[in-house]
């Protein structure tokens, strides 16, 4: 579902992505992580064809990013960490702009169905502009959710969210993985991602440092126990690339 095979992406001359490779299948949930700069964002635009690579192959949802770059579009979405939502619109339009853009059949059952899922049916009629930062998030999420992507990529989705709105969020991951969507979700608080991933990719200065699963990831250093810890021997210890390469050799011809 996704297949990325020696991504590279140079801003200027700043190498920001190197030769990162990793897929993943329908069901499974990827914590995207690493320290601040990373790179976890560019491959995150990547993948959503916002920006190109300057080198390497991504497959997403079946379509290959140089030449299905629009029906890779209708099958994914992407909520950046800071949506940018449109300033003239309600909560309610914003759902109703998306419903059409994307023929969602009875988009506004749906919607509605949303909105109260995320506690934000009484805002229905508000403007974008008198959102709370994470009634935004929100919207961002129910908006990403109502065509029914199959790939979902999630930037920092926790920002700004409280407790329950967290809770919901992860929830939410867990039934679209189960229901058959392939999910990324980039953040820093590992703790609170474990629950919900499958699969990990450690990134530090445009390097993946480790890709594998959860389970793999905690074994891959000897006497650590958290996932936390892995974490940090991962980003700290040359990369464990075996795991990347068998991978993307394992889904030729999947995605
Ligand atoms: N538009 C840009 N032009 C030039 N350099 C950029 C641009 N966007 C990102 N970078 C650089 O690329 C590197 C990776 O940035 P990126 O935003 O992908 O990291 P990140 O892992 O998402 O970081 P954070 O955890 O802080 O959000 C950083 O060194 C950043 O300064």
């Amino acid at each position: 579902m996704i297949k990325v095979q020696g991504l590279r992406k140079i801003y200027d001359r700043h190498l920001a992505v190197d030769g990162v490779s990793f897929a993943l299948q329908p069901g499974q949930v990827c914590g995207l992580v690493g320290p601040n700069g990373a790179g976890k964002t560019t491959v995150m635009r990547c993948l959503a064809g916002l920006i190109p690579p300057s080198d390497g192959s991504l497959r997403v949802a079946g379509c290959d990013q140089k030449t299905d770059l629009i029906e890779l579009k209708r099958r994914l979405a992407y909520v950046p960490d800071d949506p940018p939502l449109f300033d003239d619109l309600t909560v309610g339009q914003h759902l109703e702009m998306i419903g059409r853009l994307y023929q969602v059949n009875d988009f506004r059952a749906q919607a509605t169905r949303l909105l109260s899922q995320f506690q934000l049916l009484d805002k229905v009629d508000a403007g974008a502009t008198t959102l709370s930062r994470g009634m935004r998030q929100k919207l961002a999420v129910c908006c990403a959710y109502l065509f029914n992507p199959a790939v979902l990529l999630l930037d920092e989705p926790m920002t700004g969210l409280d407790p329950p709105g967290i809770r919901e969020l992860l929830a939410s991951v867990r039934q679209r993985a189960e229901a058959g969507a392939t999910v990324m979700i980039s953040s820093h608080l590992l703790p609170m991602i474990e629950g919900v991933c499958t699969h990990y990719l450690v990134m530090k200065q445009g390097e993946a440092k480790f890709f594998g699963t959860a389970d793999d990831l905690r074994s891959a250093y000897p006497g650590i126990g958290s996932l936390e810890d892995a974490y940090f021997a991962a980003i700290e210890n040359p990369a464990v690339g075996l795991a990347v390469d068998a991978e993307v050799a394992m889904m030729e011809g999947v995605a």
